[in-house]
């Protein structure tokens, strides 16, 4: 059985690391550098890095210039998310050298834009499906954008290489990930699914790894690390061992 890849996160609000609940706008504990986080996982062993821009997502502004310098100064995968929604802003989060973006509201708003950059980059592209319930979410999941199983069925038929799934009631609390909704994603395409949030104990990410065969490839963890719930070297052994 492959081992999960595990994907820890640098979330950036106005300069700085952050952690939203619900990513809800407001809710943010800070974590200081977002340059020195991504280095500081980099350094314990991680593979990717997923690097948000949450001020693009929430139209708040941009951290365009420090997205780059993050991910100009890794030597690992970075898969970057927030506000990447027209040709402007995807040409410039390609140009940063990053192994791929993950688009959400356009994925809702732009569906014929979606489908082309799909066939232009392939898995260059993922999407995120961010859901409550099974309602999609975008614009700093501030807005409801139709339903999940629908959009991910157009998205399959159009080619979308893989989809990043975050419960949205799930994301920053530390409650642990919602299972059921990643097996029925799985059940529903063919393509590799990265699940997000609420990731709180090793043993998460133990079930998780469970879940390997069905299609989930991999993991990302924020708030968990964060908190020094566990260490990401921990993580990485723990997956290596289901
Ligand atoms: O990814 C986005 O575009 C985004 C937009 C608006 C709010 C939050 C957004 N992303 C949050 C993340 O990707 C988190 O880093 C991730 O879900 C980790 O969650 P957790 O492990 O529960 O801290």
């Amino acid at each position: 059985m492959s081992t999960l890849e595990l994907l820890p996160a640098v979330d950036v609000r106005d300069g700085q690391a952050v952690r939203l609940v619900h990513g809800e706008s407001g809710s943010e504990t800070s974590y200081g550098s977002p340059l020195e986080a991504a280095l500081a996982w980099q350094r314990a062993g991680a593979e990717w890095l997923h690097l948000v821009d949450l001020d693009a997502a929430f139209g708040t502004g941009d951290n365009r210039d420090l997205v780059r310098q993050v991910t100009e100064a890794m030597d690992i995968k970075v898969e970057l998310s927030g506000g990447i929604r027209d040709d402007a802003s995807l040409a410039a989060a390609l140009a940063t050298g990053c192994t791929r973006v993950n688009l959400g509201t356009a994925a809702l708003e732009t569906p014929e834009w979606v489908a082309k950059v799909i066939a232009e980059f392939g898995d260059k592209i993922a999407v995120g499906l961010d859901v409550r319930g099974t309602t999609l979410r975008g614009r700093g999941w501030t807005r409801d954008g139709g339903d999940l199983y629908e959009t991910l069925a157009r998205l399959d038929s159009e080619g979308c290489a893989r989809y990043v799934v975050t419960d949205i009631a799930k994301d920053g609390t530390l409650q642990g990930p919602n299972l059921e909704l990643l097996k029925n994603v799985c059940a529903a395409t063919d393509k590799p699914v990265v699940a997000s949030g609420g990731v709180s104990s090793l043993d998460d990410l133990r079930a998780l790894s469970g879940l390997v065969p069905l299609g989930v490839e991999g993991a990302i963890v924020g708030k968990a690390l964060y908190a020094k719930a566990f260490t990401l070297e921990e993580a990485i052994a723990a997956v290596a061992a289901v």
